[in-house]
């Protein structure tokens, strides 16, 4: 039997800095934080645009396997805004730690807490996240609401049904647009 793969530790250490003020004119979010002995969601720097969330449980995440993970934090966006739960880029290039449905839609009417489903790609190593560390940010925007409109025909663009590598380059898929 060959020796599994040693775990990869993913740890999202604690800055150590002051929190980051609020600057003029941001959007105030109600948070009920489910889990009080966890830092609450923050902002490493001025100018972030997601504040980090936390695992509220330590976890391993299998080669390839994904995982939902609580984030101890609930919250009450105000109307006319969602918050999209990304990945962080230091997880994802370091250990191949993704969001599955990334961005994850936090709508403003959810109430329950929110919960992450993280993908672990590497094909090779587990992921050990710990209680505490930090896995995703959330990043609150402002959303439109739209009212679709049925029409016979849609106006003339100069980009008109190109798509899917349609515009060249080496992504550009052999097989052309789906359907
Ligand atoms: O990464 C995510 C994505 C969603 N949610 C929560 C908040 C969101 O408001 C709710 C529903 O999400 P979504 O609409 O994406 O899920 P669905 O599969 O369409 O379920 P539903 O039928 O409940 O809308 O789940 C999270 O906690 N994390």
């Amino acid at each position: 039997m060959t020796e599994p793969a040693a775990p990869q530790t993913a740890p999202g250490a604690t800055p150590t800095a002051a929190p980051v003020p609020a600057p003029t004119g941001a959007v105030e979010v109600q948070l009920h934080l489910l889990d009080p002995d966890l830092p609450p969601p923050a902002y490493a720097h001025p100018g972030d645009a997601g504040a980090d969330l936390r695992t509220r449980t330590d976890v391993v995440i299998a080669p390839q396997a994904r995982v939902t993970v609580p984030t101890g934090v609930s919250i009450a966006l105000p109307e006319g805004y969602a918050a999209f739960v990304h990945p962080r880029s230091g997880l994802a290039a370091r250990h191949g730690l993704t969001v599955v449905n990334a961005p994850g839609t936090v709508d403003a009417g959810y109430r329950g807490e929110i919960a992450v489903t993280l993908l672990n790609t590497d094909t090779e190593h587990p992921i050990e996240l710990a209680r505490g560390d930090r896995i995703a940010q959330l990043v609150v925007q402002r959303v439109e609401h739209a009212v679709f409109v049925e029409v016979d025909a849609l106006p003339g663009s100069v980009r008109g049904a190109g798509g899917f590598g349609s515009s060249g380059g080496w992504a550009a898929a052999p097989g052309g647009a789906p359907g």
